[in-house]
């Protein structure tokens, strides 16, 4: 092939062509096994002890600058993640991350250049109420993505779904996703309403992020 030809011609990849329809035709994507249960395990590992070595503090409400603990609106713990000071778990999450943000930015213009994720721990009992993620005073937000960290074991009882509020024809569906490792769930920032249910058992563990425009 000539060198020219090379440069411009593109690999689809199907993985993300399917996130990018889904955007496009109902404002989130479900993607199982986005990181494979040895990446879990080793992310799961390092959060955890971040945690144990008590580096996370209580979620706020507000912005960085402008935060207050709302203890009725959200229970997490969270751990901000500097993308500059990665160890090697943390590089292959960024890496992945990275060729997605890659290929949005070139085929769908979305213009994604600046992203910021934390560690998240929700204790037994926690939950974080309905709102939408650019109440934050962050209109740069474009698309959440969330990816679970719990391990094989986690049940269905154990609480702690993700409920999204989708309108359907003006009618709102609310849709329950399981924190299942593996699961990365990206969706609307500016567009759809989300809660976390109250965690009934064990700790839920996630990493939550958002891909922002300028
Ligand atoms: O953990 C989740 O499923 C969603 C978390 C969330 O909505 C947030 O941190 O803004
Ligand atoms: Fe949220």
């Amino acid at each position: 092939m000539n060198k020219l030809f090379e440069q411009v011609v593109f690999a689809e990849n199907p993985l993300y062509e399917s996130i990018i329809e889904d955007l496009l035709q109902n404002k989130y994507s479900i993607i199982d096994g986005f990181f494979t249960p040895e990446e879990v395990e080793i992310l799961r590992n390092v959060l955890v002890r971040k945690y144990e070595e008590d580096q996370f503090k209580k979620s706020a409400i507000g912005n960085r600058v402008n935060e207050t603990v709302e203890k009725e609106i959200r229970g997490d713990f969270i751990l901000w993640i500097n993308e500059a000071e990665t160890g090697a778990a943390e590089k292959v999450f960024f890496n992945k991350i990275n060729h997605l943000i890659e290929y949005l930015n070139r085929t769908c213009f979305m213009g994604i250049l600046h992203k910021e994720f934390h560690y998240a721990v929700y204790p037994e009992g926690t939950f974080y109420k309905r709102h939408l993620d650019t109440f934050q005073n962050d209109g740069r937000r474009k698309l959440s993505v969330v990816c679970y960290l719990n391990d094989e074991t986690w049940l269905e009882e154990n609480g702690g779904e993700l409920t999204i509020y989708v309108n359907k024809n003006g009618v709102e569906k609310p849709i329950d996703l399981y924190p299942f490792p593996g699961r990365v769930v990206i969706f609307e920032s500016q567009e759809l309403e989300h809660e976390v249910q109250r965690v009934k058992h064990s700790q839920r563990l996630s990493i939550t992020g958002w891909l922002k425009t300028r």
